[in-house]
């Protein structure tokens, strides 16, 4: 996998910490990354459902993405995802898509547009058991920061419940009016955050 550039999207895994096993006299043992990001892949299909069905099914019946649209998205934009695995297990995750238009539609439910300028997230969750630790800001804010990397994303937005726009408008995003778009009885507040800053940012943040 390479970096993420203009011309390879992909996110090159980074572990923030390592555990080694490398006790002196004894051979080394191979553990997995105590925490690591990267990009998302099919495999991961089954782990991001899992967290999403206590997240949103258990709670409204209803989910952003289902088995089919999460393997769907996974497989036509996989550089718009971001995973966090500690010790191999997926802890919290992003899952995005292009978008060619002003505000959200029903179509963007379901729709990859291919070099687009602007990133849909579809869901941000984090395991059940990880919550209110700070995880989902850390994660949000990674995102944002390899979005930067991406030369032709200029902005992300996404819709939330009302009782999300502080955790949104925290992290930056900016309110832009309720959404078109319903979901059974649920309605949703559009949220945009604005990219910006171009080549210099990207020269100078380690893209
Ligand atoms: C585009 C979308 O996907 S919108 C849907 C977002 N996802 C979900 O609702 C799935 C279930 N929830 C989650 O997965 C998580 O609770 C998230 C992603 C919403 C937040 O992640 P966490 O790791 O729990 O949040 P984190 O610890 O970073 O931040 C906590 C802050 O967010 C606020 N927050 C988190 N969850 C909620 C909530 N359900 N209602 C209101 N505020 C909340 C907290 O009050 C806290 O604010 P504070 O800093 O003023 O104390």
């Amino acid at each position: 996998m390479a970096t993420a550039s203009a011309s390879s999207p992909f996110l090159k895994p980074f572990a923030l910490r390592y555990s080694v096993g490398s006790s002196p006299g004894r051979q080394r043992r191979h553990t997995l990354p105590a925490s690591e990001f990267r990009n998302l892949s099919l495999q991961d299909a089954i782990s991001v459902f899992e967290i999403e069905r206590e997240a949103f099914i258990s709670v409204s019946g209803e989910c952003p993405l289902h088995m089919d649209e999460v393997r769907h998205f996974l497989e036509l934009c996989p550089e718009l995802s971001l995973g966090w695995f500690e010790e191999g297990r997926l802890v919290a995750f992003v899952i995005g898509s292009g978008w060619d238009k002003e505000k959200l539609s029903q179509d963007a439910l379901t729709i990859h547009v291919p070099d687009a300028p602007t990133v849909h997230i579809h869901v941000l969750a984090v395991h059940h058991k990880c919550r209110q630790q700070g995880k989902g800001s850390i994660i949000l804010w990674r995102y944002l920061q390899y979005l930067r990397c991406l030369a032709m994303v200029k902005r992300a937005v996404l819709m939330c419940e009302d009782f999300l726009i502080p955790f949104y408008q925290k992290a930056g995003f900016k309110d832009i009016g309720p959404s078109g778009v319903a979901v059974g009885p649920l309605t949703f507040t559009e949220m945009e955050y604005t990219l910006g800053g171009g080549a210099y940012l990207r020269r100078n943040s380690g893209c």
